[in-house]
């Protein structure tokens, strides 16, 4: 094999989380976003270590798994959906089967609880965050989600259906502004221009919409009339609904933002109407979300994630937990009620304070929250836990914190992983220093994309 060279093959199965493996020539090689069964021509594009990665070219041939139609015009270009093409049934099977090959070699006689779907399959989304840009080099202004595999492109994301149509309204009312105005975007390579983002936050249970433009301060524009034909969606009863939210907006924030990084952030904050804040429920308790702190994406999906972490975690009368990585502090939170106490510790100063107030909300004072990175912040706590909850983000707990956090010698240990791949890594940590796994139950939290949660429970086995 040769780079650039070009082959067909039929996908024999998926990986983690979007790779299509074929064998070619005895060669196992590796093309993202292909399908299990599809029949497909890709050119090689890297050959290093005995690893061999395709790019897809064309689907010759669709997969048997394939069974319906995209839902979604910008299906393909956009980098959003992957599976969308694949029944929900088939989709929940894929994912499970991948979380059990990855747990296969690392771990033996657990429990497979199989996957758990979301609630609804599609407008699950309660925040998105869309890019301002061009379709194409000097294309007019776009406002969307970044085309597959590119840095540049933009996608317009209009019609996108794993969103609440407010969404889309919200959306095409932004875009159709500063298209009349002929206003420019940020050019992520020259750092000129100044809309960058659009963040739209829609709480499931409640319908509230908090609506944040991001751009840099490059220009000083007047965005009252924006403001105004953005209120003008919300529904006053008399209008046809088509053209009016579902939802209502209460808040317009305008960001500023010079960071030279193509991230979300604020270096300051105008509210333009209402407040910065939606509130949403999630298991009887309400939550108060900025546009910043971390929420878990699908509402309906959270319940029933964390429904299956409260399972796992069993029995809590007289006991102390502790909630590493705590976010705004949901889990603690749902925990505290049948618990002695829970101390959560979570590194967005922004985040702990959310929780704090969350909790006091709640009419909950068994719960604490301490800020910090959980490597440096566990040590310092007098308290020994009786046990552990662990959500850490994408990468997986560091090696060091690991160590500390086995260290307590806890009974019993609720794992909650975004990410197969790094869970199974710390898995081997965890087994290699006396722990069991019992029980692993995977819940989607995104139909039709690559991602797939996972819960585990682990139980001490040496003292
Ligand atoms: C997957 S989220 C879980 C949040 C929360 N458990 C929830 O369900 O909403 C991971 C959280 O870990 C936090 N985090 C990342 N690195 C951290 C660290 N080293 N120490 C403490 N928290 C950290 C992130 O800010 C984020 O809020």
């Amino acid at each position: 094999m040769k780079k650039g060279q070009i082959y067909e093959g039929i996908v024999d199965k998926i990986e983690f989380p979007n790779k299509g493996i074929l064998m070619i020539e005895g060669t196992k090689v590796m093309v993202k976003n292909a399908i299990t069964g599809q029949k497909i021509r890709f050119s090689v594009s890297k050959m290093r270590k005995g690893k061999v990665e395709g790019r897809l070219l064309e689907v010759l041939e669709p997969s048997h798994l394939e069974d319906r139609a995209a839902k979604c015009p910008a299906f393909g270009p956009c980098g959003g959906c992957t599976y969308q093409t694949m029944s929900y049934e088939n989709q929940l099977k894929m994912k499970a089967e991948q979380v059990e090959r990855l747990l296969a070699p690392v771990c033996t006689e657990y429990e497979f609880l199989g996957i758990q779907g979301s609630p609804s399959e599609w407008e699950y989304r309660n925040k998105m965050e869309f890019s301002f840009g061009d379709e194409y080099k000097d294309g007019p202004l776009a406002l969307g989600l970044h085309k597959r595999g590119s840095f540049h492109d933009i996608v317009v994301a209009n019609q996108c259906k794993i969103v609440h149509p407010d969404y889309n309204l919200i959306l095409s009312c932004v875009l159709t502004y500063f298209s009349e105005k002929g206003t420019d975007f940020y050019h992520r390579l020259s750092h000129t221009g100044y809309l960058r983002h659009l963040l739209v936050r829609r709480a499931a249970k409640t319908g509230e919409l908090l609506i944040s433009l991001i751009t840099s301060s490059q220009e000083n524009l007047d965005l009252s009339e924006l403001r105004d034909r953005l209120l003008g969606l919300n529904s006053d009863g008399s209008k046809e609904s088509a053209n009016c939210l579902e939802g209502s907006i209460v808040g317009i924030l305008h960001i500023v933002n010079d960071s030279l990084a193509d991230v979300v952030k604020s270096d300051e904050t105008n509210i333009l109407f209402g407040r910065d804040f939606i509130r949403e429920e999630l298991l009887g308790l309400s939550f108060k979300i900025s546009t910043f702190s971390f929420f878990q994406t699908n509402s309906l999906g959270a319940e029933v994630l964390y429904s299956v972490a409260r399972e796992f975690v069993g029995e809590t009368k007289d006991k102390l937990i502790f909630d590493l990585y705590s976010g705004t502090g949901t889990i603690a939170q749902i925990l505290a009620p049948v618990a002695k106490k829970v101390i959560g510790v979570e590194i967005v100063e922004e985040a702990v304070e959310a929780a704090r107030e969350n909790a006091k909300l709640n009419g909950l004072s068994n719960c604490e929250f301490i800020a910090g990175d959980v490597l440096k912040v566990i040590g310092s706590i007098k308290d020994k836990p009786d046990l552990i909850v662990l959500d850490p983000p994408r990468d997986g707990i560091h090696p060091k914190a690991l160590d500390r956090i086995i260290d307590y010698g806890v009974e019993r240990l609720v794992y909650i992983s975004c990410k197969p791949t790094s869970l199974v890594r710390d898995l081997v940590v965890f087994q290699e220093r006396g722990y069991r796994v019992e029980k692993v139950c995977c819940v989607d939290m995104f139909p039709e994309t690559v991602h797939v949660e996972c819960v585990v429970l682990m139980s001490r086995v040496e003292k």
